[in-house]
């Protein structure tokens, strides 16, 4: 059994710059041989995304705008996908948002609307996409989405972030359920603070990343490459066995008290 994911087609979804996650996954998975199909928010991000792909040694990306607090627009764009690619092999769900002032300060002053917003484009677009996606997964399939610390205990400041990726988190364990019997595995990366366009967002994100570099096991920041190449695990034959798990990429952190 080769590991290689020559042949195969993966969707990245959320590449919004250079410094992204998103961004990381898709150069481990096109340096493994994957071809690869990136959506993207809306037409601010397509010159950002096109340029960062164009950069790879393999010039056969696709790219599609997909807004995923639409229903219409997701089941548009995995349309158009699969009248140009015909079979999917995986996706990488890296999409969440939450509004800035409820990123800091106590969740007590969480409104209505941001909670909902935050539910909807972080841990709802999985499912919405999941039933979208499965449908071109006609020979397999492996969904991951991104998680962190803050949806498993009390992170300070990450607020309805944390509340929205407990959802995420479940969300994607029912995922795995319904989905295991069409060969299609679901699981997601609990990667470490790393400093994206997206962390900015949350308050004191320097301390956390000090803390991680004086407290965590490996005493080191996470990359986005490491998260990239646990991506490839996920997305490749390796992990197989491996459907509704949470992987910490984060230099062990999630382990201390
Ligand atoms: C206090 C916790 C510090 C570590 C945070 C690690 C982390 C960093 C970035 C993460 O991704 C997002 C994505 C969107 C998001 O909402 C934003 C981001 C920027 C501006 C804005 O208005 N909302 C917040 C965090 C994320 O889920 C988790």
């Amino acid at each position: 059994m080769n590991f290689s994911l020559e042949g195969r087609t993966y969707v990245v979804m959320g590449v919004a710059n250079k410094r992204s996650i998103a961004w990381g996954i898709a150069q481990s998975l096109h340096n493994a041989g994957a071809r690869l199909v990136f959506t993207y928010a809306n037409e601010r991000f397509e010159k950002p995304v096109r340029d960062l792909a164009a950069t790879l040694d393999r010039d056969d990306s696709l790219f599609y705008e997909c807004d995923v607090t639409s229903d219409e627009a997701i089941e548009q764009t995995f349309e158009n996908i699969k009248n140009d690619v015909g079979v999917i092999h995986g996706l990488a769900h890296c999409i969440a948002f939450a509004k800035r002032e409820e990123l800091s300060g106590e969740f007590l002053n969480t409104s209505r609307e941001g909670f909902a917003l935050a539910q909807d484009i972080s841990a709802f677009s999985l499912a919405a996409i999941a039933r979208s996606a499965k449908d071109l997964m006609t020979e397999g399939g492996s969904i991951l989405t991104l998680t962190y610390l803050g949806g498993e205990r009390v992170v300070e400041n990450y607020n309805v972030m944390g509340v929205a990726k407990a959802s995420l988190d479940a969300t994607m364990r029912y995922l795995a359920n319904d989905l295991g019997k069409y060969g299609v595995r679901v699981n997601a990366i609990s990667a470490g603070p790393i400093r994206t366009v997206s962390a900015k967002g949350v308050g004191d994100f320097n301390a956390i990343l000090k803390e991680i570099e004086e407290r965590s096991p490996l005493r080191k920041p996470v990359t986005k490459e490491e998260v990239g190449d646990t991506a490839y695990f996920l997305m490749s034959d390796l992990s197989r066995g491996v459907t509704g798990e949470i992987i910490h990429v984060d230099s062990g952190y999630n382990i201390m008290g």
